[in-house]
């Protein structure tokens, strides 16, 4: 079999000009800001992606830049600075953060009304209790790439690889909601191999390039590649071996899957958090 390529990209950019309608339908654009501490050169690429999603949605972008030395009260005060503006509606705090300043901390700074990355306890309680709330990017971006593939995880078995807060876990409950049996491996997980040939749905978020190779994939399984991996040459690979694409039968590229549909949740949280504060509730 080989593989449908499903471009995230693609649905991102369908996604926009609806968003950008309803960006110019409010009394004033939504904003969202983000925090970056430090100059992380692949921070700095995401940074820029966000900017230009924001420009083609007319979601006016907010950019603060710290200096790596800059202490956790100026983090935090930034973050209280940001939560008083009525004309900020989502804030974002680039992650990882410089050692010295504790990002749970600065996490749970963060107002939960303009939480957009849906980082906050509150967020994540929401998302334990099925409430509504604002839903971490990526792997939401995820649901909309399997519906828009229409692939109903109901009944299926999902392998989540990876058990980050940013990624697996919120990915796994996701998952789990719409129905999956899900099980989720991380790097004390023994059988890898045996657990994926097993799995209708794999998504592969350790950030380890050809972690999954395609001997591991059940012929005609769904491959959803969330890792991105910068290799010496600088090049961008994600976390799924080339060969996988004679397994699976749908595939998301890296660059141009998962990403850009990162992008795009963190823009439809931005432009709901907007409505929600400006009278526009769905
Ligand atoms: N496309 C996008 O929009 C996004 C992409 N990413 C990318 O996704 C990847 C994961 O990101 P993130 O969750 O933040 O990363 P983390 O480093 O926080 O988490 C990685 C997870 O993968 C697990 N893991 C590591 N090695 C293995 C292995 N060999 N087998 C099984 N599990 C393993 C780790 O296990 P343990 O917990 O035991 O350490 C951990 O749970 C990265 O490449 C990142 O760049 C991240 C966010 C958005
Ligand atoms: N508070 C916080 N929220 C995040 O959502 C967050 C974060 N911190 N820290 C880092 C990770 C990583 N992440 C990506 C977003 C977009 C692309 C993306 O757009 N990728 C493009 C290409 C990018 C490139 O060319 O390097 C693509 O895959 O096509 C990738 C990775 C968000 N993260």
């Amino acid at each position: 079999m080989t593989a449908r390529l499903f471009s995230g990209k693609a649905l991102a950019l369908a996604m926009e000009s609806d968003q950008k309608v309803r960006a110019e339908a409010l009394p004033r654009n939504p904003a969202l800001a983000v925090v970056l501490v430090g100059d992380d050169p692949a921070s700095r690429v995401y940074v820029r992606n966000k900017v230009r999603a924001c420009e083609r949605t007319s979601v006016r972008s907010i950019e603060i830049t710290l200096p790596y030395e800059t202490t956790e009260e100026t983090v935090l005060a930034e973050v209280a600075r940001l939560n008083a503006d009525p004309e900020v509606d989502g804030i974002l705090v680039q992650l990882p953060l410089p050692e010295h300043v504790d990002a749970s901390k600065v996490v749970s700074a963060i107002d939960p009304a303009k939480d957009v990355d849906g980082f906050h306890t509150t967020s994540a309680g929401s998302l334990l209790q099925g409430l509504p709330g604002f839903r971490p990017c990526t792997p939401a971006g995820v649901m909309e790439i399997l519906k828009a593939a229409e692939i109903d995880p109901a009944g299926k078995q999902a392998l989540v690889i990876g058990r980050s807060m940013i990624v697996g876990k919120p990915m796994a409950l996701m998952l789990l909601d719409a129905d999956a049996t899900v099980t989720i491996a991380h790097s004390r997980t023994p059988n890898l191999p045996e657990l994926c040939r097993q799995a209708d749905i794999v998504v592969a978020a350790a950030g380890k390039a050809d972690l999954v190779k395609a001997y591991m994939v059940k012929e005609g399984a769904v491959v959803i590649d969330v890792g991105t991996n910068r290799l010496p040459s600088g090049r961008l690979v994600g976390d799924v071996a080339p060969d996988v694409v004679d397994r699976a039968s749908v595939m998301t590229p890296v660059p141009g899957g998962v990403g850009p549909m990162t992008i795009a949740m963190l823009i439809e949280n931005t432009i709901r958090s907007a409505e929600g504060r400006l009278g526009k509730a769905h």
